[in-house]
């Protein structure tokens, strides 16, 4: 957990990201919403990461007062190389206006049908796992995550630990 002095700036509203920063830390976040810079719907790992870091240099920038600014970004990945799958996972990037680090919260795999579809584009995932719920909005809350296993593992869990693991560098003495 951080000093309770610490400042942290969320670049995003969303509530599932928020809570996630709340747990991780300890602290709540200053949640001002900033582009990512990449699309709605990212399909790799790159493009999943730097919409995290954008994410994190534009909330700090917009909100110069905080210690951290933090991006959290939501994306899918294929295996071409050991599964042929497309995995779902969710990155936080830290940024203190010197150091930059990533976390990356744990492969999911996605049902083969609906990584297809999103790579065709027209949809991004939270419209499909809105349908599949009957929900509106479960990207704010338990996510795909949450659907397929049944509330075992939600969103929020999985950016909880990308959030650790991104600002583990910044507290811990081993990486001075
Ligand atoms: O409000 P922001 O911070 O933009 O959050 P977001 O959920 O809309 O957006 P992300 O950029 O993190 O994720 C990219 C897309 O993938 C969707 N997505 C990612 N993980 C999801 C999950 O677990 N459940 C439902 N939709 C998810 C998300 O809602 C977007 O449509």
């Amino acid at each position: 957990m951080f000093d309770n002095k610490v400042r942290i700036a969320l670049g995003t509203n969303n509530q599932a990201k928020r809570a996630a920063v709340v747990v991780a830390t300890g602290i709540e976040p200053i949640c001002y919403s900033v582009p990512s810079g990449v699309s709605d719907q990212p399909m790799t790992e790159d493009e999943t990461i730097l919409g995290a870091i954008t994410r994190a240099k534009n909330v700090l920038a917009a909100e110069p007062e905080a210690d951290f600014g933090l991006g959290l970004e939501g994306g899918l990945t294929y295996d071409s190389i050991h599964t042929m799958q497309w995995y779902l996972f969710s990155v936080c990037a830290a940024w203190d206006g010197k150091r930059l680090y990533v976390g990356k919260g744990l492969y999911f795999p996605i049902p083969h049908e609906i990584g297809e579809k999103l790579l065709q584009g027209g949809t991004e995932l939270r419209h499909i796992i809105d349908e599949l719920s009957s929900t509106i909005g479960s990207n704010h809350k338990e996510g795909a995550y949450g659907l397929f296993t049944n509330g075992r593992i939600t969103r929020s869990d999985v950016f909880r630990d990308a959030v650790i693991a991104a600002l583990t560098p910044f507290q811990s003495t081993f990486y001075k």
